[in-house]
């Protein structure tokens, strides 16, 4: 097997409690993680269960308490320059256009400005926005938004793409677009994906493996589905086909009972 793109092995995350500071909560407890060069992966569990903390851990924004952290084999030192990540909320900087934004992170990497500028009209094509760069981020939709950002993230051309549940916020057909639009793009580059996300639909339509997480305290994987659906996919076509409605109900017979476990911490929190 080649080596992976990113592998956690033994990562435990332990903070100091939000609600008492002499507390301390492990967030997530000996979790083996791994994706392949070119690899799809989603990682689903109820909330609150350690699903950012793990990528942010991939992202190298956090330091593990203990575990190993690989990144195409090499011991991970501080931020993972090989990544590029797409996070929930939104990301641009409203004082810049959609043009400027995705030329950003190519000019604080230093390239000359005219080619900067050359390859962020690229991208905004790409992501179907060719003639939207002079504008700001308050005078595009949602969906424009979350285009500019994923140009954003893609025009760096990194090997891993990190995404925490980036479309949570958009309607279900931007949003459906949107996932269609990341699987033609991960298609033409085969980059390795890990993707977050609550939405078990959404995670059985775009990748290749997905990873079930229990509910926290000491959150771990559970269960790991291969889905072979064939590509290229339509994410909402997908949906009905029989295989999908398989995998879905195998995945989620170990989800629910973290689910249901991870509501009812919620409510006792609250
Ligand atoms: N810096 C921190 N300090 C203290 N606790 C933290 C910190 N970061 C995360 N946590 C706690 O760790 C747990 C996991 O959080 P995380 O955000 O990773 O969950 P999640 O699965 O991504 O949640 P959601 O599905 O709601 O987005 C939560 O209980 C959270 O409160």
């Amino acid at each position: 097997m080649s080596t992976p793109a990113l592998q956690l092995t033994g990562v435990s995350c332990t903070f100091v409690s939000k609600d008492d500071p002499g507390q301390r909560y492990t967030a997530v407890r000996d979790v083996d993680l791994t994706v392949g060069a070119g690899e799809f992966v989603s990682v689903v569990g109820p909330t609150g269960c350690g699903k950012s903390t793990l990528l942010n851990v991939g992202a190298g924004l956090l330091q593990p308490s203990t575990g190993r952290v690989q990144v195409f084999g090499q011991d991970l030192q501080g931020i993972n320059t090989r990544a590029g990540y797409m996070f929930q909320a939104e990301s641009l900087m409203p004082w810049r256009t959609a043009l400027g934004n995705v030329m950003a992170g190519l000019e604080f990497r230093g390239m000359p400005m005219a080619e900067a500028r050359a390859q962020a009209e690229h991208w905004l094509k790409r992501v179907g926005l060719g003639g939207f760069g002079d504008r700001y981020p308050h005078q595009l939709s949602g969906g424009m938004r979350k285009r500019t950002s994923l140009a954003q993230t893609l025009a760096l051309d990194p090997d891993i793409i990190l995404m925490d549940e980036p479309f949570s916020a958009l309607d279900i057909q931007t949003r459906q677009l949107m996932e269609n639009e990341v699987l033609d793009l991960w298609a033409q580059k085969k980059k390795a994906v890990l993707f977050i996300t609550h939405d078990l639909d959404e995670a059985i339509a775009m990748s290749d493996r997905v990873v079930v997480l229990s509910a926290g305290p000491a959150s771990h994987p559970m269960g790991e589905f291969a889905v072979d659906l064939e590509r290229p996919r339509d994410v909402a076509e997908v949906r009905t086909t029989p295989r999908f409605i398989a995998l879905h109900n195998a995945i989620w017979d170990v989800l629910r009972e973290e689910v249901l476990k991870g509501y009812a911490q919620q409510l006792k929190a609250a």
